[in-house]
């Protein structure tokens, strides 16, 4: 399928099939390889999977796994290293990040394998907004730090 923002039309002076930018609004003859919002133009919204573990200086110390959640930030951190490392050895990433997030995120969105919905800027806390933002559809995040807990991010859309 096309990259996001592009579409593909017929053009009416040759039977030709060209490619729109609905962002630009600027036509091409080749198949674009990367999406029509490209670095430079602002995205306004992206939508990410992610994987939370969260540990006892967490915000909010507790979670549907667990009422109290006492392990050391650096044991979290170490947990999330062995998730990155499966993840990372995965043919199926997207598949795998939600079979993880399902059964281990301390995040209620864990039920929809780490599916937050599609967010936009000042709506997630700065360096998740920032990771999320930065990460190209279908790339994951390195470990990302936050008053929540740290967290595993994959990007969706
Ligand atoms: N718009 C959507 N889907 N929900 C509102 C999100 C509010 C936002 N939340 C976060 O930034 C944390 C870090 C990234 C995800 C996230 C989820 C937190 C993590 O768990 P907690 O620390 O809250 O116990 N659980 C839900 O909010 C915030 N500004 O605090």
């Amino acid at each position: 399928s096309l990259p996001p923002g592009w579409e593909k039309r017929q053009s009416r002076t040759n039977d030709r099939v060209y490619y729109f930018n609905t962002a630009t609004g600027q036509s091409q003859w080749e198949r674009p390889e990367h999406t029509a919002f490209g670095k430079g133009s602002e995205l306004t919204q992206v939508q990410c999977l992610h994987l939370l573990v969260k540990h006892e200086g967490s915000r909010n110390p507790s979670s549907w796994r667990s009422d109290r959640i006492t392990r050391s930030k650096e044991d979290a951190i170490n947990i999330l290293r062995n998730y990155e490392k499966e993840l990372k050895d995965a043919s199926d990433v997207q598949g795998k990040f939600r079979e993880l997030a399902k059964q281990f995120s301390d995040c209620s969105s864990a039920k929809r394998g780490g599916d937050l919905g599609p967010f936009k800027r000042r709506q997630m806390q700065k360096p998740f907004e920032d990771a999320s933002f930065a990460l190209e559809v279908g790339e994951m995040s390195d470990i990302v730090d936050t008053d929540s807990g740290v967290h595993l991010i994959y990007r969706i859309a």
